[in-house]
C-alpha cells in the first residue's frame, strides 16, 4: 500500500516535471521559429539562394517559402492568402502545387515594399526608354531589365558613358564594372532577391503578347518581384488596364505616364512599285530569311544600292554590325532588308519602312500582322533627332494599303492576361512528391492542371517540352534537366538540338563536356552558299549554349574561352560573307511569290 502510494506520488511528480520541460521544449521551438525569420536568417538565406541563382538558373524564391514556414504563412495571413501555407519541410502528395492563383505571394521582398510604380506608355519613338533611364541614371542604384540582349548592351554602354558604373548581366554574359551599383540585364536574369532604388522593364507589352507565349512568364516574374522604391515600366498603352489589375493585390501606387510620338510617321498613299523607287535610308521588311536573300539580291542587282540585313537567326553581334554599317552614312549599305527583327532593340536610321507582305509564318499557320505587329514595325521610321525626322510608312502591293493605314488608325487591342510559369522550386516538390515522372510529365501536368486566376495564362512551354523529352532519357537528376530544359536552345533548329542533345548526353555520361568532342577542327568554316551561311549561324547558336552552359556548370564545360572564340569567327564569317556581296551569283531571282508585273 505505501509501496503503491509512493509510485502514485513518484509519478505524478515524473508527469509534473515532463510537463514543465514540454512547455520549456515548446517555448524554445517558438523562439527558434522566430529566429528562423529574423532578418539576419532571411538575408543569408538569400545571399545562398543568389549564388544558385547565377549557377544555375534556378528561380530562388519559392525556395525562401518553403525554407521559411512560418514567415510565408504569416506572409499569406497578410496578403489575404492560404494559397503558400508550407508547414511541413517534407512534400504532401494531398498539397495542390498547380494552385497558382496567387503568384505576388512568390516574392516576400519586393511585397515588403509600398513600390512606386510608374508606367510609360506611347506609341514607338515617343521618349519611354529615354525618359525612365535618366530616371535610373540618377537612382542610387537599379537595374535595366530588356527583352532582347541587344536592349542589355546598349543600356550598359550607354549608362558607363554617362559616368554611372553599370553591370551587363546576360544569360551569356557577365561583365562586372568597378564600383557598380547599377545593373544592365536581360529579363531572364532579373534578380528577385536584391533591393534596388529604381528599376526599367522595358518593352513589357512583349510579355503580355499572345504572340511571345514562351518567354512572358520571366516578365510577369520581374513585373511582381523586382523590389524597387520605383519601378518603371515602358509599352504599348494596350498594357495598362491589366497592369493595374494585376498590381491591385500587391499594394503598389501606380502611376501612368502617357507620351505623343517625337517625330511624325507618314502613311503613304501609294506603294513602291519596282526596284528603282527604292532609296537611301529604305527598310524593306519580309518574314522568311529566303525572301530576305532574295530581295537583297533583287535590290543589289539593280546597281544602286548595297543592303544590310538583321533577322532573327544572325547572331545578335552580327545584327549590330549590320545596323552600325546601315546607319553610317559614309558607307554604300545604304538600304535594310530585314524581319520583325528590327521592331527591338535596333537604334536604326530609318526613313522610310515598306512592308514587303503584311502575313507573317508564326511557327504554325501564316496569319495577318497584328495591330500592334504592323505599328511597332512602322513606327521605326523617322527616329527622333536623326537624319530622317520625318517617317513614311508603305507596301510592295497595293493590296496591302488599306489594313496598313487602318491598322496605324487603330488602338492596339488591349491585352487581357499575362504568361505565368511555375517556378522550379514548385516543380521540385511536385516531383518530389511523384518520384516517378520525369520533366516532361511534370511540365505536362502543370500546363494541364495549373489554377490561374483571370489576369494570367500559362506559358506556352512546347518547346522546353521537346527538350524534356530527350534528357528525360538520361540519367540526371531533375535540377540538372530544368538546367538544360530553360538553357537557350533553338530546339526546333536540326543543328542547335543536335549539339544539345549531344551536350546533354555527354554530361550524363563524364560530367565533362569537352567542345573538341562535340565541334571538330573544320566545323567553322567560310561558308560559300546561302545553305552553308544557315548552318554556320546554326553552329554560332551551339557555341552560345555552350557558353551558357559553362557560366552555370563551370566545371563541366571547361572550353567557354574556345567556345567563344569560335563564335567570334563565326561572326567575322557572317559578316564577310554579307558584305563580300557573293548571294546575287547563288540565290535564284524567281519565286512562286513574285507577281510578274512587279520587278520584286
Ligand atoms: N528628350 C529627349 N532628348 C533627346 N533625345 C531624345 C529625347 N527623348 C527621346 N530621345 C531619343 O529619341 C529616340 C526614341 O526614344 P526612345 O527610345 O526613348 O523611344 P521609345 O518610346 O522607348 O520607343 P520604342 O517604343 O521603340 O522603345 C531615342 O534615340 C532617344 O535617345
Ligand atoms: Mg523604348
Amino acid at each position: 500500500m505505501i509501496i503503491e502510494l509512493f509510485c502514485k506520488e513518484q509519478l505524478i511528480l515524473v508527469y509534473f516535471i515532463q510537463s514543465i520541460l514540454h512547455k520549456i521544449i515548446k517555448m524554445a521551438y517558438s523562439l527558434l521559429r522566430i529566429r528562423k525569420v529574423s532578418p539576419f536568417r532571411i538575408s543569408r538565406v538569400l545571399q545562398a539562394d543568389k549564388a544558385s541563382l547565377w549557377r544555375f538558373h534556378l528561380e530562388p524564391e519559392c525556395a525562401q517559402f518553403l525554407r521559411l514556414g512560418v514567415f510565408t504563412r504569416n506572409y499569406g495571413k497578410i496578403l489575404g492568402s492560404s494559397n503558400y501555407d508550407f508547414t511541413g519541410s517534407e512534400p504532401s502528395s494531398s498539397f495542390d502545387f498547380t494552385d497558382l492563383t496567387c503568384p505576388h505571394t512568390w516574392y516576400p521582398i519586393a511585397r515588403r515594399k509600398k513600390r512606386k510604380v510608374i508606367l510609360h506608355v506611347g506609341p514607338t519613338n515617343s521618349g519611354k526608354t529615354y525618359n525612365a533611364l535618366k530616371q535610373l541614371e540618377r537612382s542610387s542604384s537599379g537595374v535595366y531589365c530588356g527583352p532582347l540582349r541587344l536592349l542589355a548592351w546598349e543600356v550598359a554602354k550607354r549608362l558607363n558613358k554617362a559616368n554611372v558604373p553599370c553591370d551587363l548581366i546576360t544569360g551569356q554574359e557577365k561583365e562586372l564594372v568597378e564600383g557598380a551599383n547599377h545593373k544592365s540585364v536581360t529579363v531572364e536574369m532579373a534578380d528577385v532577391t536584391s533591393v534596388y532604388d529604381c528599376a526599367i522593364i522595358d518593352e513589357i507589352q512583349a510579355s503580355l503578347m499572345v504572340g511571345c507565349k514562351q518567354r512572358g512568364f520571366s516578365f510577369t516574374r520581374a513585373l511582381l518581384g523586382i523590389a524597387a522604391n520605383e519601378l518603371h515600366l515602358c509599352g504599348d498603352p494596350a498594357v495598362v488596364p491589366l497592369v493595374e489589375d494585376i498590381l491591385k493585390v500587391t499594394g503598389d501606387d501606380v502611376e501612368v505616364l502617357t507620351y505623343e510620338r517625337l517625330s511624325p510617321l507618314v502613311p503613304l498613299k501609294v506603294p513602291v512599285r519596282s526596284v528603282s523607287d527604292i532609296k537611301t535610308g529604305d527598310c524593306l521588311v519580309t518574314f522568311s530569311r529566303k525572301d530576305i536573300y532574295r530581295h537583297k539580291n533583287t535590290i543589289e542587282k539593280a546597281g544602286k544600292h548595297l543592303c544590310s540585313v538583321v533577322y532573327g537567326s544572325l547572331p545578335p553581334e552580327t545584327r549590330t554590325a549590320q545596323a552600325t554599317r546601315f546607319n553610317d552614312a559614309t558607307n554604300d549599305f545604304d538600304v535594310l532588308v530585314a524581319s520583325d527583327a528590327i521592331g527591338m532593340g535596333l537604334n536604326l536610321n530609318i526613313s522610310r519602312i515598306i512592308f514587303s507582305t503584311l502575313e507573317k509564318f508564326d511557327g504554325t499557320e501564316t496569319r495577318d500582322l497584328t495591330v500592334s505587329e504592323i505599328k511597332q514595325i512602322a513606327g521605326i521610321a523617322g527616329r527622333f533627332r536623326s537624319q530622317f525626322p520625318v517617317g513614311e510608312v508603305t507596301c510592295l502591293h497595293k493590296e496591302d494599303l488599306p489594313l496598313l493605314h487602318s491598322s496605324l488608325k487603330s488602338p492596339s487591342p488591349i491585352i487581357e492576361r499575362a504568361g505565368l510559369f511555375p517556378t522550379y522550386d514548385l516543380l521540385s516538390r511536385y516531383s518530389q512528391a511523384h518520384p516517378k515522372l520525369g520533366l516532361y510529365k511534370i511540365l505536362e501536368h502543370f500546363v494541364e492542371n495549373a489554377k490561374l486566376s483571370s489576369n494570367y495564362f500559362i506559358s506556352n512551354v512546347e518547346d522546353m517540352m521537346k527538350a524534356a523529352a530527350l534528357v528525360d532519357e538520361l540519367p540526371l537528376k531533375l535540377q540538372d534537366k530544368y538546367l538544360f530544359v530553360v538553357s537557350p536552345v533553338d530546339i526546333n533548329d536540326e543543328i542547335s538540338g543536335r549539339g544539345f542533345a549531344q551536350f546533354a548526353q555527354n554530361y550524363s555520361k563524364t560530367r565533362v563536356v569537352k567542345l573538341r568532342e562535340i565541334l571538330s577542327d573544320d566545323t567553322v568554316k567560310v561558308p560559300r552558299t546561302p545553305t552553308e551561311l544557315k548552318e554556320l549561324e546554326s553552329i554560332h547558336k551551339v557555341l552560345d549554349l555552350y557558353v551558357w552552359l559553362s557560366l552555370r556548370l563551370e566545371d563541366s564545360f571547361p572550353d567557354r574561352e574556345v567556345a567563344a572564340s569560335q563564335k567570334s569567327i563565326c561572326n567575322v564569317l557572317i559578316e564577310q560573307f554579307l558584305e563580300a556581296n557573293r548571294l546575287i551569283s547563288h540565290i535564284p531571282f524567281s519565286s512562286k511569290k513574285l507577281r510578274s508585273r512587279r520587278k520584286f
